[in-house]
């Protein structure tokens, strides 16, 4: 049976985002209901990934160990929640640095879909940014955008066609589990 794959983005999907960066574990505040959303996904068999652009690394805002730590507090929370997050995948560069993780480049969910041996087709890829769902179009799996973050800026943008909209996380999951 094939695996049920979900990819999220992270600032301004799982937790709040902010222009000034997200810099320290303090500065890592989950949204209402997204620790929840990612248990009760888990629960229900769904494998969680997370494909994340980090260029405050590259800015030196922020260091990797802060970065994994930020994501060691995530893990615990869902797991006292009684659920898990799967494969968390950084782009730690800079804009003008040409890698090929940075989303909207797919680099990154590549990576994810090798790790778990799953075609990207198809796989739902919830983001708050047009370069999310850029990333997602690219590799012709499903754009998901929700309204938390810089979600109601983005919704006004050009969105990839197909791209579908929901007001936060929790909802996603409840689609999702509930469908
Ligand atoms: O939403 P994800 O991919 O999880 O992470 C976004 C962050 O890396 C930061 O990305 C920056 O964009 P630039 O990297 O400076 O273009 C800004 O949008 C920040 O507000 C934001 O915190
Ligand atoms: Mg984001
Ligand atoms: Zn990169």
């Amino acid at each position: 049976m094939m695996l049920k794959l979900l990819i999220l983005d992270r600032d301004g999907v799982i937790n709040y985002d902010s222009d000034a960066y997200i810099k320290s574990v303090d500065e890592w505040i989950p949204l209402p209901g997204s620790i929840e959303a990612i248990a009760q996904l888990s629960k229900a068999g769904w494998t969680v990934a997370i494909a994340t652009n980090q260029s405050g690394i590259a800015r030196g805002y922020y260091n990797i160990p802060t970065l994994e730590a930020m994501h060691a507090r995530m893990r615990r929370l869902v797991a006292e929640q009684g659920g898990e997050v799967g494969l968390v995948v950084y782009c730690p560069h800079g804009p003008d640095e040409g890698c090929d993780c940075r989303k909207p480049k797919p680099g990154m969910l590549k990576i994810i879909a090798e790790h778990y041996k799953v075609p990207l087709a198809g796989i739902w890829f919830v983001g708050d940014s047009l370069g999310d769902l850029e990333a997602a179009k690219a590799v012709d799996s499903q754009p998901v955008l929700v309204k938390t973050g810089k979600g109601e800026k983005t919704q006004v943008k050009n969105l990839p066609v197909g791209t579908l909209i929901f007001d936060d996380l929790a909802a996603v999951a409840a689609e999702l589990i509930n469908n």
